[in-house]
């Protein structure tokens, strides 16, 4: 035996005769009896027991803790746990609050962290993985990667694969059936015993109702099977008019690529879109950039739209409440309910901007069913504030308004359920077609230094779930517009094959 196990028996031994492995008849969270009862929380009033458990737990998940920026553990009875876990292993800690504060920050996660930090989740005792899951929900929707649970003990009654079917990994010091032949051979329980223990674990499986699983988990799910879903399913399961023309366009033209006209002339504008059409689902512009806007380029663009079979789409970013926004649509000098197919906008008035754009849409001439927006749920720029719990709302908010939203912006596919719904991912660019400026190392395409940040065709679709990829300046500062777009289609349409077909 080597000394690790040595260690471990050792332990196991100590918890037994300090009253934290119990037997009897004891009724579980999960509604069922058993013979037997681990009580984790009295293990504060032992340190020296804690520290050699904390101890025990730096060694065995070495590997995992070395590789990870926090450690957080399920309140309450794993958190002295996890705090001496964490020092252990020289890792930050984060603490999950039981329920939110009605002051301050409001936050359900305390600690320094960041947006894609990754944590490993500490936990006492595992019957479910229901406690396992309600934790990872509130990390999840914090911004926060996790994807290992280390538990001193597995109750051996569903908890790992209800985890494992959530994408959590589980490792446990020892199995129930393990800790009783350690007592057995240890003198501590008899036969008698160990085999109602193991009798009882035969039949005593728990299942978590489907209502119980928190939903950042549980659409992760549904997220990974939309994914693999081909453009012209989706298109049959959407809701809106306008993103299932967007997914059948794509579908029939073979391409993802939208184009971002970022420049400040309408003829270059019009010059572009000519020359990358025949290449792109979406042509992108900023009209208050132009300095020449007028009603006749709108009319050019609409023409060149028809030609070459794309949708033109006024990245607006519309922030303001829903009257105001209602006239900065159809009024004003740009008028873009009138020519625009798609807008974007952005989440933060709440549900009365979506109002507002269709209050615009019922007194004009366009109609409701040839107009849609996307709701901007996160930016590519760095340290973005549209993050974490303003991410998850902003999706929720799209897909509770699929009447007039056929899309969101967004750098990654999670949280996103509904198939219909397409996601815009920004920030597209090849190393190869970079000036050189800031290359920051974001999967290899670097940024502009403003803020921007790139990642590969590659990266996007197959990484972050992007549907149509927004390409600007990979584009417009090409020596050949046309042929770079070809180039980035050719490129985004080979990774989506590639995301169907796994
Ligand atoms: O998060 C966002 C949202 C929108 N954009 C827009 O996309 C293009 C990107 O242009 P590049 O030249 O490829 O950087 C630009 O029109 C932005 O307004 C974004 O970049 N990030």
């Amino acid at each position: 035996m080597g000394k690790y196990q040595e260690r471990l028996n050792a332990l196991i031994v100590k918890l037994h005769e300090i009253n934290v492995l119990k037997f009897g008849d004891y009724k579980m969270k999960i509604g069922v009896n058993s013979p037997v009862y681990f009580d984790l929380r009295i293990i504060v009033s032992y340190p020296k027991v804690l520290a050699e458990l904390s101890d025990l737990i730096c060694e065995f998940a070495q590997e995992s803790l070395k590789n990870c920026d926090h450690v957080c553990g399920v309140p309450y009875a794993a958190l002295s746990i996890a705090t001496l876990v964490a020092v252990g292993s020289d890792r930050s800690m984060l603490v999950r609050r039981k329920e939110a504060k009605d002051y301050g920050t409001r936050r359900m996660v305390e600690g320094c962290y960041k947006n894609g930090d990754t944590c490993v989740i500490v936990e006492d005792v595992v019957t479910s993985g229901l406690s396992i899951l309600e934790t990872v929900g509130d990390l999840k929707r914090e911004g926060l990667n996790v994807s290992e649970s280390i538990v001193v003990v597995d109750r051996e009654q569903g908890g790992a694969e209800h985890l494992a079917s959530l994408g959590i990994k589980m490792r446990s010091l020892a199995t129930l059936t393990e800790i009783m032949y350690i007592l057995r051979d240890a003198g501590k329980v008899n036969d008698e015993t160990v085999e109602k223990v193991k009798a009882y674990l035969k039949q005593s499986r728990v299942t978590i109702p489907s209502d119980r699983v928190p939903t950042s988990l549980a659409t992760k799910k549904i997220a990974d099977e939309r994914l693999k879903t081909t453009f012209e399913a989706r298109a049959e399961k959407s809701s809106n008019a306008m993103s299932a023309k967007i997914l059948r366009l794509i579908a029939s033209k073979q391409t993802t690529l939208c184009v971002a006209a970022d420049v400040s002339n309408a003829d270059k504008v019009l010059e572009l879109a000519n020359a990358v059409g025949p290449y792109i689902c979406i042509f992108k512009t900023h009209v208050d950039a132009l300095s020449d806007f007028s009603k006749k380029f709108a009319q050019e663009l609409q023409q060149l739209a028809k030609v070459h079979n794309f949708l033109i789409m006024e990245d607006r970013k519309f922030g303001d409440i829903g009257h105001t926004a209602s006239l900065q649509y159809g009024a004003g000098c740009f008028q873009i309910a009138d020519w625009a197919d798609l807008v974007t906008v952005h989440a933060i008035p709440g549900p009365g901007i979506i109002d507002g754009l269709i209050n615009c849409l019922e007194n004009s001439k366009s109609q409701l069913k040839d107009r849609a927006c996307f709701i901007v749920a996160e930016m590519s720029s760095k340290d973005t504030l549209a993050t974490g719990s303003y991410q998850s709302a902003a999706i929720k908010l799209a897909e509770s308004r699929e009447d007039f939203v056929a899309g969101i912006v967004s750098q990654s596919a999670s949280g996103i359920s509904l198939p219909g719904l397409v996601q815009l991912t920004p920030g597209v660019r090849t190393s190869s077609s970079q000036n050189g400026k800031d290359k920051n190392g974001t999967s290899g395409s670097g940024g502009d230094g403003l803020g921007q940040q790139y990642n590969s065709p590659d990266h996007v679709v197959l990484e972050r779930g992007a549907d149509v990829a927004v390409v600007g300046r990979g584009i417009t500062e090409a020596d050949n517009p046309s042929d770079a777009a070809k180039l980035y289609r050719d490129l985004l349409w080979k990774a989506y094959e590639q995301r169907v077909a796994v």
